[in-house]
């Protein structure tokens, strides 16, 4: 085997290194006998609970997974790192049975599985908690808790089901009112009963993605700090697809990395870095540019402001109330908050994808009315959260997503009004190279490709023409640290260039890190605003949860206790 003296014991895939396939490096691929390898540095192949061994998956011609061997020891914590579209969400899927890998086999508890459903999957203890919720808003939590179940029975007993489960929360770290409505949860809280309804399943094998993007970095913490207690005390197994090497660091026993839906290694963390995981990632050594925030541009640019806005949600109830906003030429503001505190529906509204109920928005100071039209003419550009479903058509290929914004503009037509492919290809091509966005072709429909490089199509298609106002909205949801630190980059470009840029973010450090000034949005309303220099994150993410009185004065911070 051979390493270098500053890299970890990275554990080999069983035949990659022999391939040729541009991933193999020595110090990632010292040998092909894995398991002898796994002992010999303490992962030791006798405690795995799963073990996926070699798997494999295409779709059509995109090879997702080749070979990929994982592992889980009994009673650990255990993070899934990769890139956006190293393959991560196809392997747990293959775990699930939501799809059937082309070669490989599954063990449970040494075990070969035939998992070809979900609910195969939960009969043999594995269970998975997505990114995006599952929970019913309308019914309650104990109705939620009891649907979850892989069997439902005909008659359900609700009163004994209440018992039964208010006796088994009592040995679980999270506790809910079984009454209450989902609807009435904060995120952080939704987040608690997704892991809760796995644990009550009787779940041995949890799978979590990305499980903290919803919470606060309090809520962060205790959920993470409970689940290793119940890895290492209790013996649950968990895998965690996660992007944050202060939650792989911190948080887990064990490391495996994925790159180009290729194993790259797997450790324990005390034997790794971030600087190394980082390198096992990309292949290479990553070098992030610092964000280089101009001091305030000199522009000529408009202004965008909103004035006594007011927004219903889905349901017809107030969700942003009466807020009062202006974002300067060549400034960034931020909005942090707990999703579901009125953000998306600000954003939708300010975008002309939502009715407003009252208020005025203006660019430069003049009344603006957010229309296809005006968008267009005013230069506001937006990338809204979950750009698949909120910015995109999935069945249409990348070139034809791109063109959404311009395509019935002059500039793309052939003459006498006709659509010119033609240039509509040759626009997406130069937009794939300069953004670098990863798909077989242009004409790949966009909704096959990884979560980052959605990102990456939609903020070139928004950022391809000259912007005053650009509107945002956790814009790194999800995406790798290179994808992350790529779109930053490209975000605060745009501000340096003179753009008004509105930041509404999820992500406290995001918001912390891009703005020049921020608020702290809840229940509709702004309760706090200050700047990243004069704020700190205990007092912010004590605001988001709700704990601070609201209208409070500008930069007094008026808590009312912490529960
Ligand atoms: N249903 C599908 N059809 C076609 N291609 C797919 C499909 N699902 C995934 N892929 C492709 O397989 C590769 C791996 O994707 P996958 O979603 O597993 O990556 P990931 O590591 O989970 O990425 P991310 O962090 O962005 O979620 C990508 O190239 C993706 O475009």
């Amino acid at each position: 085997m051979t390493m270098t003296d500053n890299t970890v014991d990275y554990i080999a895939a069983a035949d990659n290194s022999s391939e040729g396939n541009g991933i193999a490096d020595e110090k990632y691929f010292a040998t092909s006998d894995n398991t002898e390898q796994q002992e010999k540095h303490n992962i030791s192949t006798n405690d795995s609970i799963l073990e996926a061994l070699n798997i494999s998956k295409r779709f059509g011609d995109t090879i997702a997974l080749k070979n990929v061997t994982l592992r889980l020891r009994r009673g650990t914590v255990h993070s899934l790192l990769g890139e956006n579209g190293a393959g991560k969400s196809t392997l747990v899927k293959c775990i699930m049975g939501y799809y059937q890998p082309d070669e490989g086999q599954i063990t449970v508890a040494g075990q070969e599985a035939e998992i070809s459903r979900p609910q195969q999957a939960a009969l043999a203890g594995i269970g998975m908690v997505y990114q995006h919720f599952t929970v019913i808003d309308n019914m309650t939590v104990l109705e939620n808790i009891v649907l979850a179940r892989p069997i439902i029975p005909r008659w359900v007993n609700w009163r004994n089901e209440a018992e039964l489960i208010t006796n088994k929360l009592k040995d679980l770290p999270f506790s809910f009112d079984l009454k209450q409505k989902v609807s009435s949860l904060s995120a952080g809280e939704k987040q608690k009963l997704e892991i809760t309804k796995q644990l009550l399943l009787d779940t041995k094998i949890l799978i979590l993605d990305e499980p903290t993007s919803v919470l606060t970095p309090q809520e962060a913490d205790f959920v993470l700090t409970e689940l290793k207690r119940m890895a290492n005390k209790l013996g649950l197994t968990v895998l965690m697809i996660t992007h944050k090497f202060r939650e792989v660091m911190q948080y887990s026993d064990d490391v495996t990395v994925l790159r180009k839906g290729q194993f790259v290694g797997s450790c324990s963390v005390t034997k790794t870095t971030p600087l190394l995981l980082s390198e096992m990632m990309m292949g290479e050594k990553m070098t992030v540019k610092p964000l280089q925030r101009k001091a305030w541009p000199n522009v000529s640019n408009k202004s965008f402001s909103v004035e006594k806005l007011s927004i219903n949600n889905d349901r017809g109830l107030l969700a942003v109330k009466n807020i009062d906003l202006t974002v300067l030429a060549g400034e960034i503001v931020g909005i942090a908050g707990i999703s579901g505190n009125g953000q998306s529906e600000l954003v939708s509204g300010i975008s002309g994808q939502r009715a407003i109920k009252s208020g005025s928005l203006a660019v430069d100071g003049k009344p603006f009315s957010p229309t296809r039209k005006n968008l267009q003419a005013a230069k506001v550009f937006c990338l809204p959260e979950e750009p698949l479903r909120n910015a995109c058509v999935p069945n249409l290929s990348v070139a034809e997503n791109m063109a959404l914004r311009n395509f019935d503009l002059t500039s793309m037509s052939s003459g006498f009004g006709i659509l010119s492919f033609s240039k509509i290809i040759q626009q997406a091509k130069s937009l794939i190279l300069k953004f670098n966005v990863k798909t077989p072709s242009a004409f790949e429909p966009i909704g096959n490709l990884s979560g980052g490089n959605i990102q990456r199509a939609v903020l070139a298609r928004e950022l391809s023409n000259s912007v005053d106002v650009l509107i945002v909205a956790n814009p790194c949801f999800g995406l790798d640290f290179s994808s992350i630190a790529y779109i930053r980059q490209q975000i605060m470009l745009a501000r340096n260039d003179g753009a008004a840029v509105l930041l509404v973010s999820e992500d406290l450090e995001e918001v912390m890190q891009m703005s020049d000034r921020f608020f702290v949005m809840s229940n509709g309303e702004f309760i706090m605003e200050s700047t990243p220099e004069n704020a700190d994150l205990v007092s912010i993410g004590q605001a988001m949860a709700g704990h601070m009185q609201r209208n409070a004065p500008r930069g007094e911070h008026n808590y009312e206790q912490a529960t």
